[in-house]
């Protein structure tokens, strides 16, 4: 019997991968197959990424300068004692898994439109050529709430909107007190941030990643930086290893730590802070019989915002490296970068004089 190439199932024009699973594929379509060098057999063994504990962040210097440290050489962190109970992590995670389970028919409902960003579908895919990840997502705009979408909000799983609503209420609340935090790791004040960023914009994707037969072929989720000004990223419990983080020329893989969340540095902060914090490359990778579910939060300063890099820390040592613009003008340039591929923060960089 000829091995099935493609599912049968589409949504918008993109292969499902949980319908295309479930026809036990004995070959990887084309469309999944990475070339050579992007191949996920490239990752270390793990390394320590740092742990801060945001309980002791309000004690004084010491757990404020490994955060410092955390930002500047990682741009990856895990925070333990974050405050939110672990009851609402575990009730997410099981809407989450509950609406990617749910009969593809239903799920189409809620079908991403080509060109946007909200629904269920794959982002950012733009060509027939492009190579698909191995991932189903669902995202949602949340805040300010003239971004949300009431038609995309699904009716089943029962409870689903109102987790997600608990949810992202303590997860900005989380992000406020951070961005405090990392504010004064960076010697400034406070609130900086918050004044800075206005009515900040908040939205959730949940991506979910069904077992690969080959995983040494596929991507999860292909490389990219997130162009928010930090990132929340929920690993589920008793999930597979999959996020990376490019470090030092490897992919490092990111342990996920019981209760735990990882923290990054988007490409926002990473231009606010003159390039001192790094908006770090990531990516995904699947697992020949474990699926996945990461729950991620993208907090970034409202569309309005002009910003650029702050005069704290430009000085003759650390000249300015990055363009002032609108926040919500990067947002366009972020999306159309992805859309050909390029790297997101390219647009806002300054050559210096000499350079072609
Ligand atoms: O699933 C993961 O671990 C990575 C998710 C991610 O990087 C994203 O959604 O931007
Ligand atoms: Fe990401």
């Amino acid at each position: 019997m000829s091995p099935v190439l493609t599912s049968p199932i589409k949504v918008g024009h993109i292969d499902d991968v949980q319908e295309l699973r479930k026809c036990k594929p004995t070959v990887i379509p084309e469309r999944f197959v990475r070339d050579m060098t992007e191949r996920p057999v490239t990752a270390c063994s793990a390394q320590d990424v740092p742990v801060i504990n945001i309980s002791k962040l309000g004690d004084g210097e010491k757990e404020i300068s490994r955060l410092a440290d955390a930002c500047e050489n990682w741009g990856f962190f895990q925070v333990v004692d974050h405050g939110i109970d672990f009851d609402l992590l575990e009730r997410i995670e099981k809407v989450g898994m509950e609406f990617f389970m749910l009969p593809v028919e239903e799920k189409q409902r809620y079908a991403m439109a080509p060109g946007t960003v909200q629904g269920y579908g794959q982002a950012f895919v733009f060509s027939e050529d492009q190579k698909l990840d191995w991932c189903n997502m669902f995202a949602l705009g949340l805040e300010p709430r003239y971004i949300r979408n009431p038609k995309l909000w699904p009716r089943r799983p029962a409870h689903f909107s109102e987790t997600v609503e608990t949810y992202s209420t303590e997860i900005r609340k989380l992000c406020a007190n951070l961005l405090k935090y990392i504010a004064m790791s960076l010697g400034l004040k406070g609130n900086v941030f918050q004044e800075m960023f206005g009515s900040a914009v908040q939205a959730v994707r949940m991506n979910y990643y069904p077992p690969c037969p080959r995983p040494d072929l596929v991507l999860g989720l292909s490389p990219h930086s997130d162009g928010s000004a930090i990132t929340v990223l929920q690993q589920g419990k008793g999930n597979s290893v999959g996020l990376q983080i490019f470090k030092d020329d490897k992919w490092v893989p990111v342990l996920p730590l019981p209760n735990a969340l990882v923290i990054n540095i988007g490409d926002t902060l990473e231009v606010l802070t003159n390039g001192k914090y790094k908006s770090v490359e990531h990516r995904a990778v699947t697992h020949e019989d474990k699926d996945r579910l990461s729950i991620v939060t993208f907090y970034a300063p409202s569309y309005e915002v002009e910003l650029g890099p702050m005069a704290e820390l430009v000085d003759e040592n650390n000249p300015c490296k990055y363009k002032r613009y609108n926040h919500g003008e990067y947002n366009k340039h972020y999306i159309t970068n992805k859309l050909e591929g390029k790297k997101t923060l390219e647009f806002a960089k300054i050559r210096p004089e000499n350079s072609n």
